[in-house]
């Protein structure tokens, strides 16, 4: 039986192979795969796929674990376990615009690609805004007029330096994290567990290299 692992292809890719090879696997072939998705070796069968299909393979246990942002399960909300914190991928939840003194007048025009996030932080505020979902380069909206504000990750801040706009509120903080299917931790337990242990941050890195 071999263990399933969901990798998050993109940002996370790099960050999370070069984790991995510290904890002493060799990634090697995930590195040297080319355009190939799937790759298999003795004891792991590894895919990459975007975070939010990460967390749809694990919960329903096609992956037995994956590796995905934290704010990709904060927004969707899978029904997986989530196990462990890694050490990357750190980056915060923001609301940001254009700089202004002036309180904004009527109700606010939102652009995001986290709508449930950016919801439940007006719904605390008791503030009712209007949503527009993006899939990408958020920074855009309120610089062509799409909408006041935007709620969207800041890692550097370069990208809302760059576009003129600054941070108004930042209320949250992601990093990646290890998931598990549910079931997959009862049956293969005894094949996780190593696996979870190597890549724990808590845990010493390893010695002994395996082949992922
Ligand atoms: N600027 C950032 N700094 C650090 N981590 C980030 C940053 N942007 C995203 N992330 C993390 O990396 C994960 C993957 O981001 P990435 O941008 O590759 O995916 P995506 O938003 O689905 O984009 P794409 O549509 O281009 O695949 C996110 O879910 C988040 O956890
Ligand atoms: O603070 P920074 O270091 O500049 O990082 C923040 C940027 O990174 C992410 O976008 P990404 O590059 O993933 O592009 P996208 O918005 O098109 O998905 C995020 O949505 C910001 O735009």
């Amino acid at each position: 039986m071999k263990l399933c692992i969901a990798l998050t292809k993109g940002r996370l890719e790099e960050q999370c192979l070069d984790y991995l090879e510290q904890r002493a696997f060799d990634v090697t072939p995930l590195i040297e795969k080319g355009r190939k998705l799937c790759v298999e070796t003795d004891h792991f069968k590894v895919f990459f796929a975007k975070g939010v299909d990460v967390a749809t393979y694990v919960e329903n246990g096609i992956a037995d674990l994956g590796i995905v942002g934290e704010d990709i399960l904060t927004e969707y909300q899978p029904d997986v376990f989530n196990l462990i914190g890694l050490p990357f991928g750190i980056c915060r939840m923001a609301l940001a615009g254009i700089p202004t003194e002036e309180a904004p007048e009527g109700k606010r025009t939102i652009a995001t690609k986290y709508p449930n996030i950016a919801r439940s932080f007006f719904q605390e505020k008791g503030e009712s805004v209007d949503l527009v979902k993006l899939e990408g380069s958020v920074e855009l909206a309120p610089l062509l007029g799409l909408a006041d504000d935007i709620v969207d990750i800041v890692e550097t801040g370069t990208t809302l330096r760059e576009n003129g706009l600054v941070v108004k509120e930042e209320f949250m903080r992601f990093s990646a994290r290890c998931i598990a299917n549910r079931s997959s931790l009862k049956v293969k337990r005894s094949l996780m567990l190593p696996f979870i242990e190597a890549i724990d941050k808590e845990s010493e890195p390893r010695h002994v290299s395996s082949n992922l």
